[in-house]
């Protein structure tokens, strides 16, 4: 064993090696075998070495890496590039994405917030109102699919469109569905597998951008005839954009980043908002204090939802901080080696024929940072008394798309850190926050008779979702 890489995981078979151990629980894999080996490890991953970087010193080795040593779009774009489109995201150099999430993140105004949140309580309550198994009192449901549409029906009426919006009551459910079949975690892990759903992801990308190329082209002659914007959502404002070096955003771009930010906010919006519901139905008593904040705060009379407003329930945020804490969407964030990587203060090198994994979930379940780090609780995040002092300073950087936090001494990292972080996070939180007010407003909710906790954890897609059957009754307030 050579003293200067990082010790290598025991495995019977090669090429598999530690594959499904990793990928039935990955968590569990992480935390026992930094049990054995310590922080830095590697795995065998369908034939590939992968070192894992864990704790607060292997967050920043692997998000805040130079460009020259760590390299996301190598991993990811075999993935992503056929789902998303050309030249969008990890089907460019990363100057190129880091101009599109500007392009993005100056799109996600306090101006387009304010006007999202009474469409996104619009379109629960019409689902409510609409959906045959809320009809009556009281009941169950199935919380991963009843969240999957409320998600897509709320993200798509705000940041997508009224047009996009539209279209999921037809075309684009079906299509949606079929362009899903290809995110899967087979296609960056074998890329090369000619597997039929890929056809059918290949069909649906292309009906999916045609049609995002149409609603634009409709909406640029609407202006040649003086018209004017008439919402705030990031179609119009992508088309208002331009590269630094003086081109227009093309339309087929524009198509590419919504298909990109139409997946990634139902992915991660959808399995969050599920594990919110499944976790609030353990702890009844936290719906109650969920609406009596609303009641205290707001007046009882319960007045309509706002941004402004939104902004004024912190437990309602700290529901969706701690479920983001235990029940984050990515697990594993990978990077491919550029160059030789050495690991502060150990004696090993990362060689080049490695892949890394960064996973903040772990130092976020970590007892040293957090004490009963696997018990889901919203009071752990309460501001304490003499809590004046500000957050140990974090350093940050400015990548191309405003200022992110580096993140290096944080052990929290459900948004990642550094020059790939997260652009949709205050998205995620008005989106996911409304949505959770509503159905507050709504619903009580608790586990059925005789279930107890939550759903195990389904690692086996690209996105951590609660394994089925997830069921929660609910009861319409009076
Ligand atoms: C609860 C919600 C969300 C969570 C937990 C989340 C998590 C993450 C994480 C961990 C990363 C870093 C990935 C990496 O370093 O490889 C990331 C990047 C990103 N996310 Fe999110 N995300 C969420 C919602 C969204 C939404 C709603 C959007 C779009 C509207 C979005 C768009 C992006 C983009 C564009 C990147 C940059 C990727 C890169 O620079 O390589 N995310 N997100
Ligand atoms: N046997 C077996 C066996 C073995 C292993 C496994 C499982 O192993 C693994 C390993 C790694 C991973 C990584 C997840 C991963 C990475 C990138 C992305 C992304 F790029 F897509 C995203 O970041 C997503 N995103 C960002 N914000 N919100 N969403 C994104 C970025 C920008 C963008 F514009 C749109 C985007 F949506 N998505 C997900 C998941 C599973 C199962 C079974």
């Amino acid at each position: 064993k050579d003293p200067n890489t990082p010790p290598l995981v025991f495995h019977w078979i090669p090429f598999i090696g530690s594959t499904v151990t990793y990928g039935m629980e990955p968590i569990k894999f992480f935390q026992s075998n930094r049990a054995k080996y310590g922080d830095v490890f590697t795995f065998v991953l369908l034939g590939k070495k992968t070192t894992v970087c864990l704790g607060r010193q292997g967050n920043d080795l692997v998000l805040n890496g130079k460009l020259k040593d760590v390299n996301a779009e190598e991993i990811y774009s075999p993935l992503t590039t056929p789902v998303f489109g050309k030249d969008v995201v990890y089907d460019c150099p990363n100057s190129r994405l880091l101009e599109q999430k500007k392009f993005v993140k100056f799109g996600l105004t306090t101006e387009a917030f304010r006007s999202y949140v009474p469409l996104i309580v619009n379109e629960v309550v019409e689902y409510v109102n609409r959906s045959p198994q809320f009809q009556g009192n009281k009941g169950t449901c199935d919380v991963s699919r009843t969240m999957a549409e409320i998600t897509i029906y709320t993200a798509s009426r705000s940041l997508q469109g009224k047009e996009v919006r539209d279209r999921f009551d037809s075309s684009f459910a079906d299509l949606y569905h079929d362009l899903d079949m290809g995110f899967t975690p087979i296609n960056f892990m074998l890329p090369w597998a000619p597997l039929p759903r890929n056809r059918k992801r290949d069909a649906a990308h292309h009906k999916i951008s045609t049609t995002y190329m149409e609603i634009i082209k409709a909406r640029r002659e609407a202006l040649k005839d003086g018209g004017k914007p008439d919402s705030e959502d990031m179609i119009w404002n992508l088309m208002g954009s331009v590269y630094k070096d003086g081109t227009p955003l093309p339309d087929y771009q524009i198509a590419h980043m919504m298909i990109a930010l139409l997946m990634a906010g139902q992915h991660s919006s959808s399995t969050s908002s599920a594990w919110i519901v499944l976790n609030l139905a353990t702890r009844p008593e936290i719906i109650e204090e969920l609406y009596q904040e609303q009641i205290n705060v707001l007046g009882a009379d319960l007045p309509d939802l706002t941004y402004e407003n939104l902004q004024t329930l912190p437990l309602n945020a700290q529901v969706i901080k701690e479920t983001l804490r235990l029940h984050s969407p990515i697990h594993s964030i990978m990077r491919k080696v550029k160059s030789p990587l050495h690991v502060e203060g150990t004696p090993y090198t990362i060689p080049t024929s490695h892949s890394v994994i960064a996973s903040p979930g772990i130092s976020a379940r970590d007892a040293e940072h957090f004490p009963n780090p696997e018990t889901w609780e919203p009071h752990r995040w309460d501001p304490k008394e003499g809590d004046s002092k500000p957050e140990e300073e974090e350093e940050t950087e400015d990548y191309g798309y405003g200022l992110v936090s580096k993140g290096a001494k944080s052990p929290y990292l459900p948004f990642g850190a550094g020059r790939h972080r997260c652009i949709g996070e205050q998205f995620a939180y008005v989106q996911l926050g409304a949505i959770l007010a509503t159905l507050v407003r709504l619903f009580k909710l608790s586990n059925p008779d005789g279930v107890k906790g939550i759903p195990d954890t389904d690692f086996s897609s690209l996105f951590s979702k609660p394994a089925h059957p997830a069921i929660v009754r609910w009861e319409k307030r009076g």
